[in-house]
């Protein structure tokens, strides 16, 4: 799709009923993440999430999809070691059925990425915005902005495809960066809060469907104005098809 230029229109699932309908509404790539400890379990963070968490989900999930690609997310402190990133991965691709997974990583975890590309294990390393630190960084914030931060994420970009990524995602960095990094890789690129310079977007489903108490500036309510969840998914992927989301409003500079 990267090749076409084709947007890739991804969205988080948690269970059975939402896969079913995010399969059917043409997203191409589901996401099991581990905001789930949010969105679901009521937590302030990511932190809690174990990876017994993310197998029921990812199975749950995995019965409602047809055709979507289904990546599921790398809990934090479940990829300390290189066998602890393992076993872990094969929890979620074993017992899950998980096509992919996703790790929260810079060039520390390049090790890691390289263990899975020689494994067959695909994996996805996720730049900017990395929430399981959210007790180090003191917030949700916008990564990147600083000319040293910025060449930083693109190195570790550089480092991480080199190692054996298959695809990127990148959280909360201003758009110019986004399409900086975009344009210096070969793998696909998804961003949330990345600006429109990415090969494909993600939200997460309640911020979509606008059940989110305080949601975050980079998403957009999709069933406003319209009468079904399976309408509200359409039209989202709809958006990432026409590259109309996101729109300036929900990117950063
Ligand atoms: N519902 C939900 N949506 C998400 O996108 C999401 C989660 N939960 N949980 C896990 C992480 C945490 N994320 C977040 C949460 C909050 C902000 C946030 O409030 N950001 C500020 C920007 C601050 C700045 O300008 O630096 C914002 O106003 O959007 C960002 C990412 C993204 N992920
Ligand atoms: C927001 C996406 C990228 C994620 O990692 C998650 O849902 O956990
Ligand atoms: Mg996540």
């Amino acid at each position: 799709m990267r090749e076409r230029a084709e947007p890739i229109a991804c969205l988080t699932a948690y269970e059975y009923s939402q896969a079913r309908l995010a399969d059917a509404a043409g997203v191409d790539v589901v996401l099991v993440g581990d905001s789930l400890g949010m969105v679901v379990q009521g937590h302030e963070t990511t932190v809690p999430v174990t990876v017994e968490d993310i197998v029921y989900h990812t199975q749950a999930v995995a019965r409602g999809l047809s055709r979507a690609w289904l990546i599921a997310d790398m809990p934090f402190m479940s990829y300390v070691t290189l066998e602890h990133a393992l076993e872990t991965a094969a929890c979620l691709m074993q017992d899950g059925g998980a096509q992919m997974v996703k790790l929260e990583g810079d060039a520390q975890q390049q090790e890691i990425v390289a263990s899975f590309a020689a494994h067959g294990i695909p994996v996805c390393a996720h730049l900017g915005l990395r929430p399981q630190l959210v007790h180090k960084l003191g917030g949700y914030r916008v990564q990147g902005r600083e000319d040293r931060q910025a060449e930083q994420m693109l190195a570790d970009a550089l480092t991480l495809q080199q190692a054996g990524a298959d695809m990127l995602l990148l959280e909360c960095v201003p758009s110019a960066l986004a399409s900086r990094i975009q344009k210096e890789v070969h793998i696909p690129v998804i961003g949330i809060g990345a600006g429109s310079g990415c090969d494909g977007q993600i939200l997460v489903m309640h911020d979509v469907l606008g059940i989110t108490a305080s949601p975050p500036k980079f998403t957009q309510d999709f069933l406003k104005g319209r009468g079904s969840i399976q309408e509200a998914l359409s039209a989202y992927v709809a958006a990432v098809k026409s590259r109309e989301f996101p729109a300036a409003a929900q990117s950063f500079s």
